[in-house]
């Protein structure tokens, strides 16, 4: 075995799994072997999730079921409620959510069912109640009485209804779908290997999933979606890209939304999030945001191309997302959302096969070091 530190662990396997596959040099995305266009051509999110999670495309009676035992479980114990109304408003709703995950596991512990009845229903709750706990915090640091879940509606029309006051228009709340789908899993990125250390202790799957939400949460993976919102709105103008891009870079400063550990061309999900931008701005009008985004990326391939540096999943799903009435904010919990069936399908592998994660380091400190009594010691 080689000791030889690999910072980031670049290129090192930690895992061995089934769920999806990556090829950074061609541009490439499967789940479960199928293509990433193909899917958000024909499946919905849930079936996708399902296919992540129990490793086959359902028949129509296993998802009408599934979907079935979703939407029954979309609402949320008054005692959550309460505790989310006690959460300041100004807190990062990323933090809300990561609480919400974790207090999932005070109300619902593992009992006299059977270990996998367990990880079957813990994983129903977590993908029907994260939406809606992303939802009643945002309504409720507005103030408003969190709005409940309408069971007509299908998992991302009723995650935008509840979270704006408004039943979507059915075309976006089919594109709102299609996001959730191209976010929902990734091979081992960082809160997928957060969630499978995790898992790999045996701890419950809302402790799992709390560990991975935190992971997502940070501004160089899921939080660069919002980052990148900010980053157009501070550009401002067409004009102003290049000075804006050149200045950063003399900055040694990260672009946000461009680059990646695995892809070294365009991310492909960025790619049909793009389409998926300019179909929502020739139906529901323009962004000046979107131009200034075609220029970024423009500018980005002239100064970073050649390192291999294009847009990635969190460049242009910020976009679409503002054209329906999500606050910039609400980005990384909405990836969550999704994320959590790729999560899932990850912990449900490594009970599978588990041996606890406890990898080694390189060690660059001192040794014997003589103990200094609290009244002798000095750093001035
Ligand atoms: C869902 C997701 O997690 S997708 C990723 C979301 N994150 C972002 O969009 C944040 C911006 N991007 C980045 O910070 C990085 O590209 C990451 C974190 C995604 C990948 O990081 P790593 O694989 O560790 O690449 P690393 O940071 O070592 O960069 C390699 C080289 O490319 C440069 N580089 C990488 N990304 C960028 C960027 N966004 N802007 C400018 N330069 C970049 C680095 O400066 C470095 O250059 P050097 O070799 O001349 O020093
Ligand atoms: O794979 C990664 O490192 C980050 C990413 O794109 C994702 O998690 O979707």
């Amino acid at each position: 075995m080689s000791g030889e530190y690999v910072p980031g662990l670049e290129g090192v396997p930690a895992t061995r799994s089934n769920i999806s596959f990556v090829d950074g040099k061609a541009g490439v995305l499967e789940y479960r072997g199928i293509p990433i266009d193909q899917l958000a051509e024909s499946s919905t999110f849930l079936e996708t999730a399902f296919l992540l999670i129990f490793d086959h495309l359902p028949t129509k009676d296993e998802l009408l079921s599934f979907e079935v035992e979703i939407l029954g479980h979309r609402r949320v114990k008054y005692r959550i409620r309460d505790m989310i109304k006690s959460f300041p408003e100004s807190g990062r709703p990323m933090v809300a959510l990561q609480s919400c995950i974790a207090a999932l596991g005070l109300f619902y512990p593992l009992q006299n069912e059977s270990k996998e009845k367990y990880a079957y229903d813990s994983t129903i709750r977590l993908l029907a109640k994260m939406p809606t706990m992303v939802a009643t915090f945002h309504q409720m640091r507005l103030g408003n009485d969190p709005i409940p879940p309408r069971d007509d509606l299908g998992h991302a029309a009723n995650f935008l209804y509840m979270l704006t006051g408004k039943e979507p228009d059915p075309r976006a709340a089919r594109i709102f779908d299609v996001c959730l789908m191209l976010h929902a899993e990734h091979t081992v990125n960082a809160s997928t290997f957060s969630a499978l250390v995790t898992a790999s202790t045996l701890a419950d799957p809302y402790t799992v999933i709390t560990s991975a939400a935190g992971t997502l949460s940070g501004p160089l993976h899921g939080g660069a979606n919002e980052e990148v919102i900010r980053m157009l709105k501070e550009i401002g103008t067409i004009e102003r890209v290049r000075p804006y891009l050149e200045n950063r870079l003399a900055r040694k400063e990260k672009i946000m939304g461009v680059g990646h550990r695995v892809y070294k061309v365009k991310d492909p999900r960025a790619t049909i999030l793009q389409n998926l931008a300019q179909e929502l701005f020739d139906r529901f009008g323009h962004s000046r945001l979107y131009d200034i985004a075609v220029e970024v990326e423009r500018v980005c391939d002239e100064l970073l191309g050649q390192k291999g540096i294009y847009p990635n999943v969190d460049f242009y799903s910020g976009l679409v997302y503002e054209k329906m009435g999500i606050p910039a904010d609400m980005f990384t919990p909405v990836f969550a959302i999704s994320r959590v069936a790729g999560w899932l399908a990850h912990w449900h592998e490594q009970l599978a096969d588990n041996r606890i994660f406890r990898p080694t380091q390189v060690y660059t400190g001192s040794h014997n070091v003589e103990f200094t009594p609290l009244s002798l010691r000095s750093y001035a």
